[in-house]
């Protein structure tokens, strides 16, 4: 795939040729990955391509059956408390002390990681200001929504002040409101430095906040990279542009335009465009010099929806 590696920060996760077996049964397949600092990362895939299998691996949570993984540097297995005190894990339902409240939790969390009590007083405070529930803080967690104790959640990464959050399903069974609440969250602690991992399959979610997927189809990270890369593997062409010019044939005229693959009539005037970059600057200037008139110009953004749907029908076909 062809990420330039060198925008990217440092890997802070490196899998090599690792492998689960459950029996007989494969759940992660000599998975190769590379995840980097900073990164918001998806996991994607059908039920059961190994998503969660390859949470547990990174966590230390499950032995492999075979190949490598370094997390920060470390292997999590051998040194489960070096990484745990620097990764944090969401799991789609968060495990609170129910009877405690949101705080007392926290300083639980805090007490575990070694953070000493003072300092652990601030940092609670901060962590639960930043996910919006201050007022919250004194009442019992068994009070709290599904999606209140997913932003306890993250107000735990806060206060471990964990480099990397690994969030299986963190939205799911949050109605659209909270939805948009937690990827909001995310997508700030990503910008503060936080490098996020997550597994959904909520595709629309995922678009929006990943800077680099990985699908995942029996237990392999079948395609790995930025949206637009895996669309321009699956699709052909990785952006969709859509025009309407009077005065001139629009059709003629950007089949000459470089990077266009195809060219189709989806009205008078007005022409569907597959092209392997963003060719609106060429084409606007082809329509011109060509003594065109140019009344409508806009880029679709290839969905993850559309390349997932695609890659899979592909996969059957194959099969
Ligand atoms: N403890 C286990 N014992 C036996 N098989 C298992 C175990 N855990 C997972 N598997 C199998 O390993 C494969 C991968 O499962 P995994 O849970 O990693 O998939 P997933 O991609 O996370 O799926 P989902 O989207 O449903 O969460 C599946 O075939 C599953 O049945």
């Amino acid at each position: 795939m062809s990420t330039d590696t060198k925008t990217l920060g440092e890997p802070v996760i490196e899998a090599r040729g690792l492998t689960k077996r459950y029996g007989a049964a494969v759940a992660v397949d000599a998975l190769d990955l590379t995840i980097h600092r900073g990164e918001v990362f998806g996991l994607l895939g059908p039920n059961g391509a190994g998503k969660t299998t390859t949470i547990l691996l990174l966590l230390g949570l499950t032995e492999p059956s075979g190949g490598t993984v370094k997390v920060l540097g470390r292997d999590p297995l051998r040194e489960p408390l070096a990484v745990k005190r620097r990764v944090g894990y969401l799991p789609d339902a968060v495990g609170f002390y129910d009877t405690m409240t949101a705080r007392e939790n926290l300083a639980y969390t805090a007490r575990l990681g070694g953070i000493r009590e003072a300092d652990a007083a601030t940092r609670i405070d901060e962590a639960l200001e930043r996910v919006r529930l201050p007022h919250v803080r004194d009442r019992k967690v068994q009070t709290f929504s599904r999606g209140m104790r997913q932003r306890l959640g993250i107000a735990e990464l806060l206060v471990k002040r964990s480099e990397i959050a690994i969030l299986d399903e963190p939205t799911s069974g949050l109605d659209p409101q909270s939805t948009q609440e937690l990827l909001e969250l995310i997508t700030r602690l990503a910008r503060d430095g936080m490098t996020i991992v997550l597994s959904s399959h909520l595709l629309g979610m995922v678009q929006a906040i990943c800077s680099r997927v990985a699908l995942f189809n029996a237990g392999k990270a079948a395609l790995v990279g930025r949206v637009d890369e895996l669309a321009g593997e699956v699709l052909g062409g990785s952006h969709v542009v859509e025009f309407e010019a009077g005065d001139c044939d629009g059709l003629a005229i950007a089949s000459t335009v470089e990077g266009v693959l195809s060219a189709t009539p989806t009205g008078p005037h007005a022409v569907r465009v597959d092209a392997d970059r963003d060719v609106r600057a060429d084409l606007a200037r082809a329509i011109t010099a060509a003594g065109g008139s140019l009344t409508r110009l806009s880029m679709d953004r290839t969905s993850l929806d559309e390349v997932y749907a695609r890659y899979f029908e592909q996969v059957q076909h194959a099969a």
